[in-house]
């Protein structure tokens, strides 16, 4: 999915709450927004979450999304698990596989015991619960979760925590916003700041640029397996983390230029596609108003020379890839 030029205010000639907002919003990839209150997080959130529409701005290739809102309606003439088969049926699930899909989910919450009760009786926790599993049940391309840790017990809290790890490794993204600056801590591909209505974003979560057309981008260039061409990549074209421009390298490799925002994922999904794709460098793609030979340019890896003031994006260790001799750098 992607983001372009997106605005959004709140009745005519209002304030403009986000501005020109640019993101791509890659497969397989974990984002976290970060904001002070009432900077927009939730605004963008619910623009992602396809709930709410732009002002000004184009959002394309919404894929199949789920969302958890900050705050539930808890006020549904439902009981909990009939809420939750209703909704896997909104999300397309068959009549049994909903109703199976709840139940399990309210087991792996700890909330089987109020299967049958009513959402208005629930009390918070586990109407956060119930929230919660509506959106999980439906495994969607895209996950939308605001505060969705707020209020659940500290097993619950966990549990969430591996589902959210769980769609990202099935090939979902999971967007996120918490007040906790821990959580998920060190997990996420990318990190977005709300800040003067304006996205910015950080590898580190310490630096944050302008993400969009004149945010920094990140050149890979890697070799795939013999004969491999650049249409044979994993999950060509958009699919691909941070949907990259593909073209031919130097040697036979293929380079692909991607938002730095997004490099590590899309390093990680060529590392673990089977068979997996050789890292032979990445470098910080030269800004359009800077000259190719500039430190921008400089490769990050692998060995000597690379630019000592310039930090690595890091590269997952991928798992073991069976039947392949091939190696992985750095
Ligand atoms: N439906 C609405 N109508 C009018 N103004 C709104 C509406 N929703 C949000 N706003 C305003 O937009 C601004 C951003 O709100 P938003 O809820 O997106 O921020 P936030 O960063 O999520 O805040 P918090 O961290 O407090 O949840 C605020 O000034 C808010 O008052």
């Amino acid at each position: 999915m992607r983001l372009d030029g997106v605005g959004r205010r709140y009745g005519v000639g209002g304030p403009w709450v986000l501005r020109d907002v640019h993101l791509e919003v890659p497969a397989r990839a974990l984002l976290r927004v970060e904001g002070t209150n009432g900077s927009g997080k939730s605004t963008l959130l619910r623009l992602l979450a396809g709930i709410d529409r732009p002002s000004t701005g184009r959002i394309t290739g919404r894929p199949r999304t789920a969302y958890v809102p900050e705050r539930f309606p808890g006020a549904l003439p439902f009981t909990a698990v009939g809420y939750l088969t209703h909704l896997g049926r909104v999300h397309g699930l068959r009549g049994p596989v909903a109703a199976q899909r709840a139940t399990e989910w309210l087991e792996r919450f700890g909330a089987a015991g109020h299967a049958r009760t009513p959402l208005v009786e629930l009390s918070k926790g586990t109407s956060q619960k119930v929230a919660v599993a509506q959106a999980l049940l439906a495994e969607p391309e895209l996950l939308v979760l605001d505060e969705a840790w707020t209020g659940l017990d500290r097993g619950a809290r966990d549990v969430l925590d591996r589902a959210v790890a769980e769609r990202v490794a099935d090939g979902g993204t999971v967007v996120f916003v918490d007040h906790d600056p821990r959580r998920l801590e060190g997990a996420a591909d990318a990190r977005h700041r709300v800040a003067d209505g304006r996205l910015l974003a950080g590898e580190s979560g310490t630096v944050y640029g302008a993400v969009g057309p004149a945010g920094p981008r990140v050149i890979i260039e890697a070799e795939g397996a013999p004969g491999a061409a650049p249409d044979q990549l994993p999950g060509t074209g958009p699919a691909l983390p941070g949907a990259p421009d593909i073209a031919a390298g130097p040697d036979g490799t293929t380079r692909l230029t991607v938002p730095a925002v997004h490099s590590d994922a899309l390093l990680r999904a060529l590392l673990t596609s089977r068979p997996p794709w050789h890292i032979r460098s990445v470098m910080a793609a030269p800004r359009p108003d800077e000259p190719a030979d500039q430190p921008g340019s400089r490769a990050f890896a692998p060995g000597p020379g690379t630019a000592p003031d310039a930090t690595p994006p890091s590269i997952p260790t991928p798992p073991p890839a069976p039947n392949s001799d091939q190696g992985y750098l750095p």
